[in-house]
């Protein structure tokens, strides 16, 4: 049996170029997530789960009120985090972005994606579709792990607003990532917070 972990990224939250820890969804972040509702309007979703930060909350609840008879629950599991610290074998490049993040950050980031992997990495008895909406950050770590790779590894990796990441945990096989930040339900011009354009 299959449990399927459909990620998404919050939508573009509203002026987080000033540096906001949170706040609000922008009138485009508003627009990727009803394009992203769309896009998964035909999965029969048993659960949602959101990141109880506000950014998240919003795109969830827009999501939501466009798949009937869901509704996401908030999990601690799924807030902005530091997923894991640096270790010898991580490219030096790496090494400045950690300047900024202290040991305590990194402790509670790793014990909260350990957890967060317990909760949704694990199989299934019966065929699953669960919805996760949450932060760049946390669905790098979930594709980092859904490959084994060194736990740094989710450092590189990233998702734009609103784009779709699927996982889908198997029993007696490992995980499999079904596609990574699809963003053909997005126009070019919603196609935000890659560290890269990718209008194509
Ligand atoms: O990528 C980041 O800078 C952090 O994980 C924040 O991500 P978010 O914009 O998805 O909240």
């Amino acid at each position: 049996m299959s449990r399927f972990l459909y990620l998404v990224r919050h939508g573009e939250q509203r002026d987080a170029e000033f540096g906001l820890p949170d706040g609000p969804l922008s009138p485009r972040g508003v627009r990727q997530a009803r394009a992203i509702a769309e896009r998964l309007g035909g999965v029969p979703f048993d659960a949602a789960f959101t990141s109880p930060l506000q950014r998240a909350q919003e795109t969830a609840k827009i999501m939501t009120e466009r798949l009937p008879s869901l509704e996401a629950e908030p999990s601690a599991l799924l807030m902005d985090c530091i997923p894991a610290g640096p270790s010898p074998d991580m490219p030096h490049s790496f090494e400045s972005f950690f300047g900024g993040v202290t040991p305590e950050e990194i402790d509670a980031g790793e014990a909260q994606m350990s957890d967060a992997f317990s909760e949704w990495m694990t199989p299934s008895r019966d065929d699953r579709h669960e919805l996760l909406i949450t932060h760049n950050f946390v669905i790098a770590a979930f594709v980092a792990h859904a490959f084994g790779a060194a736990p740094w590894r989710w450092m590189g990796v990233n998702q734009a607003n609103c784009g779709l990441t699927i996982i889908r945990v198997r029993s007696a096989k490992p995980p499999v990532l079904l596609t990574h930040n699809d963003l053909g339900h997005l126009p070019a011009e919603l196609r935000t917070g890659l560290p890269v354009d990718q209008p194509y």
